[in-house]
């Protein structure tokens, strides 16, 4: 809660620092009550970003500002606890002989709020996250989704400026994770300041996040709202986490997609210049003689992969313009789909989509 008066500016931060073999750079600008999602690969550099946000990484250069005060400004820095800062991690780190409430008051406690007022906050907080019946438990005595939920009622119980949650939910078996999801969601929803959330699943990050920001090798890949880059990933782990087959590609006028390999790729879309193909996994049909017809992409390719997913399964495919297929069990089976087997895969040019590089 805001005290009132007080103006929150969100976050404007620009982290720069060598970790490791790698030089991170990374801008960040949110406004209150935006959660910014932090995507990418490993060691990427996503946790030296909130480290360094948290006051734990001096930065190299750059700057921190979190409503209206400079936190960092790569010379001079707050220390982590002059920092508004309400942390969560994958391990909730709780403490185990204080019950759920002395966890979440223990923010306020050492930060000099007396014993009653702390109490009395972290009642507020813990019924915020349904946990108002659980106050007395231990730790021990509370299921993981529960104990996700007291580690993010003491985060927020401080009155955090700037909320971040590294990996928070990944600890968390799958319907536990779903659930405490929502339960994030809603309480996120309810709070005026700027998360930023690490995390490696985009479900976590397509739901829970105002917008993305991919980090590879230090740098920021892509940033955009969930649904700018559902339809236009660009680069390939992008591609990867929304699920699209994606291609680098140089357009003709005639709806021709050359790719860096030598691939050619057919579309109805517009191509001319440097471009970005994607194609959908669903949309790939797969063949064991070349398919007749209508103008579209047929390329025989090696299979490399076949793994399950639900009802479907997923094939991955290698040679000049390589894919993943999404397709029935059925044809897994019908058509004895195997490693190593050659296949012919086609695709429509009305489902290759592109957009300017
Ligand atoms: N304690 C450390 N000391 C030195 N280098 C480190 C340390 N922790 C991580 N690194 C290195 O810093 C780089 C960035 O790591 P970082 O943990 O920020 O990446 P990440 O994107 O959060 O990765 P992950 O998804 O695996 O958590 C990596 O090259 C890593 O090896």
């Amino acid at each position: 809660m805001t005290p009132p008066g007080l103006r929150r500016d969100g976050l404007d931060a620009r982290v720069r620092l060598s970790r490791g073999a790698i030089e991170v750079d990374v801008a960040l600008t949110a406004e209150p009550g935006q959660v910014i999602g932090i995507l990418g690969p490993n060691g990427g550099g996503k946790t030296s970003t909130v480290l360094a946000l948290a006051g734990v990484l001096p930065l190299a250069a750059g700057h921190v500002e979190v409503g209206g005060r400079l936190w960092d400004d790569g010379r001079r820095r707050l220390a982590p606890e002059q920092r508004q800062v309400g942390l969560m991690l994958a391990d909730s780190l709780l403490f185990p002989h204080l019950r759920a409430l002395d966890n979440v008051a223990f923010g306020p406690r050492s930060r000099g709020v007396p014993r009653q007022q702390a109490r009395q906050r972290a009642r507020a907080e813990l019924e915020r996250v349904g946990l108002a019946d659980r106050e007395s438990a231990r730790p021990g005595e509370l299921s993981s989704g529960q104990q996700a939920r007291v580690a993010l009622a003491r985060a927020l119980a401080t009155d955090p400026a700037l909320l971040l949650l590294d990996e928070p939910l990944a600890a968390l078996d799958p319907d536990t994770r779903a659930r405490t999801r929502s339960d994030l969601a809603a309480r996120l929803a309810a709070y005026d300041g700027v998360t930023v959330l690490v995390t490696h699943d985009p479900l976590d990050a397509l739901t829970l996040a105002d917008h993305l920001v991919f980090v590879e090798d230090g740098k920021v890949s892509q940033t955009g709202t969930p649904a700018d880059v559902l339809s236009e990933p660009r680069s390939a782990y992008v591609g990867t986490v929304v699920g699209l087959n994606l291609y680098a590609g140089q357009g003709d006028s005639h709806g021709h997609v050359r790719t860096a390999d030598g691939g050619l790729i057919v579309t109805t879309s517009p191509t001319e210049g440097p471009v970005w193909a994607t194609v959908p996994p669903s949309a790939v049909s797969l063949h064991l003689h070349e398919p007749e017809g209508s103008p579209r992409n047929a390329w025989r390719l090696r299979i490399s992969a076949v793994t399950m997913q639900g009802q479907s399964a997923r094939v991955g495919l290698v040679g000049g313009v390589p894919l993943t297929a999404e397709v029935t069990l059925e044809s897994v089976t019908a058509l004895g789909l195997q490693v190593g087997h050659d296949v012919w895969a086609a695709v429509k040019a009305t489902e290759v989509r592109t957009y300017p590089r």
